[in-house]
């Protein structure tokens, strides 16, 4: 579904994505980690036309989308979702998840089935009972729902998950952890999703790309990531390079 072959991104004379390659398939959910500065969200914004990428190509469903705007990434079937939840709020919960339904059609839908489709995702996230209260009302981790839920009902067949785990507590982040698995099994949406919580990640996905310096180091299922000795030296080298 998503090809990204040799992609290249540098910020002047720093090479942020350095030649990176990687599939991802229908109903996959796969992770990307790496340690601070690796490049994961350079990626992101590589993939959802925030940057173009300086070389390379990347296709989703055969579709080149190096050299497009966001929201023409957006409207091809790519959601994302912000480290900063991005709700709306001032506006309801149910108007958030308005705004991304609306966003995501090109066909004049009537408003009335667009907040029926609304209150499916709200259904899908469990926050129904809030749909009339402010999203400033929410917590912070039903406003991370909400963000994800603003993201699918814009129709996706691929998410973009940055960092939804920061801030929360274990608790909060295993049920993320639970919606994202049911995104692909219930709706069938694949989902790429950068975490630093180690532990959701690896029993959340399937697979696992690891960036550092830039460079895809390892694509594996988490049990093998766990134990490649190069990630563990990734990571062991950001550490020292931060203390
Ligand atoms: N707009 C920009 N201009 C210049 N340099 C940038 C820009 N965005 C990112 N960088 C640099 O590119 C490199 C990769 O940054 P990026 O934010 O993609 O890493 P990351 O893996 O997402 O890090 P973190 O885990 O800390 O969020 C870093 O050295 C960063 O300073």
């Amino acid at each position: 579904m998503l090809t990204v072959s040799n992609v290249t991104k540098r910020f002047g004379g720093l090479t942020a994505v350095d030649s990176v390659d990687f599939t991802i398939d229908d109903r996959e959910v796969v992770g990307l980690i790496g340690p601070n500065g690796a490049g994961k969200t350079t990626l992101f914004n590589t993939i959802a036309g925030v940057y173009p990428a300086d070389e390379g190509s990347i296709t989703f469903d055969g579709t080149e989308l190096v050299g497009r705007k966001p929201h023409q990434v957006a409207r091809l079937g790519i959601a994302r979702t912000f480290q900063t939840a991005r709700t709306f709020n001032e506006s309801t919960v149910l108007d958030n998840v308005l705004t991304g339904a609306v966003f995501g059609k090109d066909d004049a839908a009537s408003l009335d089935e667009e907040r029926e489709a609304a209150w499916e995702y709200l259904e899908f996230i469990g926050l129904e009972d809030q749909a009339h209260n402010l999203a400033s009302e929410l917590t912070l981790a039903d406003r991370k729902q909400l963000e994800l839920a603003k993201g699918l009902a814009s129709k996706p067949r691929l998410i973009l998950v940055d960092e939804i785990g920061s801030g929360l507590t274990p608790s909060e982040i295993q049920d993320l952890s639970r919606t994202l698995q049911r995104v692909r099994s219930e709706l069938g949406v694949s989902v790429f999703w950068i975490e630093h919580v180690m532990d959701a990640i690896m029993s959340a996905t399937d697979r696992i790309i690891v960036l550092n310096q830039g460079a895809k180091i390892a694509d594996a299922t988490p049990a093998e990531v766990r134990q490649d000795p190069h990630v563990a030296e990734a990571y062991l080298g950001g550490v020292e390079a931060s203390s």
